[in-house]
């Protein structure tokens, strides 16, 4: 197939939030005991590796994952390369025609080694968000854990996003993958009250 995995495996070596919850998968019910069948179980943040944000991971009043229309994790998606940046603002998009784009991703390069969480990554700004508004992007894929700061407390760049009906996909693998258009699909599970969903998120070329 075609399809190329842009997710972070999860086992048990996956990296969290300082403080959150680790990943965990353990066989819950084993075949011995149950005769029949392994039962697995697992517990997890849901900003574990690549996943996507609900509105009331950071709004209390936001839309939780089940809110969320699935069709903005599937279809055509631009990425765009910039990397060594401090922060990612709306001039970074000056060199880029992004007419007609409706999902973006940004392969920033500031999360190189994925086995140890970031102590600093670039952030984006609340000027980003306004031109990714403007230009009717709906969806901002990057190959960071967050898109502020890591010791944000405003979480200045979710809420524009969300201002700006801008959703977001964090935790993204990026480094096998070339600039260009591709066909996305990073539909979270339907976790009725969840606050963010872990994905398997794929692309597919369409260059
Ligand atoms: N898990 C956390 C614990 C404490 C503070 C932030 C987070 C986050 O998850 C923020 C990140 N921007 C995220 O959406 O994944
Ligand atoms: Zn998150
Ligand atoms: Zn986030």
């Amino acid at each position: 197939m075609t399809w190329i995995d842009v997710s972070q495996p999860l086992d048990d070596s996956i990296t969290t939030w300082p403080g959150d919850t680790a990943f965990r998968y353990e066989i819950a019910w084993p075949m011995a005991d149950s005769g029949s069948v392994n039962v697995g179980k697992v517990t997890m943040s849901l900003h574990s590796g690549t996943h996507i944000d609900a509105p009331f991971h950071f709004d209390d009043a936001g839309q939780r994952v089940i809110d969320l229309d699935p069709g903005l994790y599937i279809g055509p998606a631009r990425v765009i390369h910039l990397p060594g940046r401090e922060r990612i603002e709306a001039t970074d998009l000056d060199g880029f025609d992004l007419t007609g784009v409706e999902r973006l991703i940004l392969k920033t390069d500031g999360w190189p080694n994925k086995q140890e969480f970031p102590s600093h990554i670039p952030e984006l700004t609340p000027s980003l968000a306004d031109r990714l508004g403007d230009l009717g992007i709906y969806l901002i894929g990057l190959d960071l854990p967050s898109v502020d700061a890591i010791d944000s407390k405003e979480m200045a760049a979710h809420h524009a996003l969300a201002r700006n009906g801008v959703h977001i996909l964090e935790g993204l693998v990026l480094d096998h993958i070339a600039p260009g258009d591709y066909e996305l699909n990073a539909v979270p599970l339907p976790i009725v009250k969840g606050d963010g969903s872990p994905v398997r998120a794929l692309l597919r070329s369409l260059d």
